[in-house]
């Protein structure tokens, strides 16, 4: 492991709905390389007020700063008193060869799993980078309070707060999902990557998959928020949230999943529930 110390460069800063948006590069240890995240402080946490914090993450082929830029939901992240930290969606230049050749495969997929499988294992780290090392600087170097942190995501995103949400309920106290993919054992672009990244034998997948992890004991606290667009392009193929709504029935797991039709699965639908989202994580993390 790299023993370099982490140093965040703060690379781009702007006033925002009388906050702040920021961009941040690090030497990341987990990931072996330099990664990249943006954070929205609303103005209490400007005046050094410790905030409660929701973790977004976005889907494939995004970056660091597409939930910040094209979720439309600074204002309401200002007005609840919520900061929100965007990671990358995977490493980048891991050197992996063709790993810029699909889309749905390496640069801008890191599924914020842990690969075990060569080439992919040595950079592709983005479960552990999410479920502790970027938790760890940006709260360490900003006023967030660690007691009241949430997750929320988009797609491949949605995937990411699921597990994260599931596998971790005292670290995630809220979790909220936008067209989630919730089986990915089951989907074309689950069995793709969790073939590459965690190796041919399904039963390694399950620490990995919302609906397994449900299957399998896990469990979160407090109700999951999930919307879906009945016009989504993904939704009969890769997202299919009826798995998550059976196995959450048959748990007892508390799930709100809202159907909206003519929704499809851009940002235009994501910014128009984005607020709904913000106020449940503001709910549970007791805001206010
Ligand atoms: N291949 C297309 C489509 C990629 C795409 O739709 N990405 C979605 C997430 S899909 C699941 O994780 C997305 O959020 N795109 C960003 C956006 O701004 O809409 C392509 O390469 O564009």
């Amino acid at each position: 492991m790299d023993t370099q110390p982490t140093s965040l460069q703060l690379r781009e800063e702007h006033e925002c709905h009388g906050g702040k948006v920021q961009f941040y590069e690090h030497f990341s240890h987990t990931l072996g390389l330099a990664a990249r995240f943006g954070v929205f402080l609303p103005p209490a946490a400007c005046q050094g007020q410790k905030v409660p914090v929701v973790y977004a993450l976005a889907g494939l082929t995004c970056t660091e700063e597409t939930f910040l830029i094209k979720s439309t939901a600074l204002a309401e992240a200002a007005h609840l008193g919520l900061a929100l930290v965007a990671p990358d969606t995977s490493p980048r230049g891991a050197g992996v060869p063709e790993e810029d050749k699909d889309w749905d495969l390496g640069t801008g997929a890191g599924f914020y799993l842990d690969a075990t499988q060569a080439p992919w294992c040595k950079h592709y780290r983005m479960g552990s980078y999410i479920a502790q090392e970027l938790p760890e600087i940006v709260e360490q170097a900003l006023p967030l309070d660690s007691a009241r942190r949430g997750i929320m995501g988009h797609s491949m995103g949605g995937h990411g707060a699921l597990i994260h949400g599931l596998r971790a309920p005292t670290f995630w106290k809220s979790i909220s999902a936008f067209a989630p993919i919730v089986h990915p054992a089951v989907v074309p672009w689950g069995k793709k990557v969790f073939t590459a990244y965690l190796g041919p034998d399904a039963a390694m997948w399950r620490a990995y998959d919302a609906v397994c992890l449900l299957e399998d004991g896990h469990k979160h606290p407090n109700t999951i928020l999930v919307d879906q667009g009945a016009a989504d392009q993904f939704l009969q193929r890769e997202l299919q949230p009826w798995h998550l709504q059976q196995v959450a029935e048959q748990v007892g797991q508390k799930l709100n999943l809202r159907q909206h039709a003519g929704y499809d699965h851009s940002y235009w639908f994501v910014q128009s529930f984005a607020a709904d989202h913000l106020r449940h994580h503001a709910e549970n993390l007791k805001v206010g």
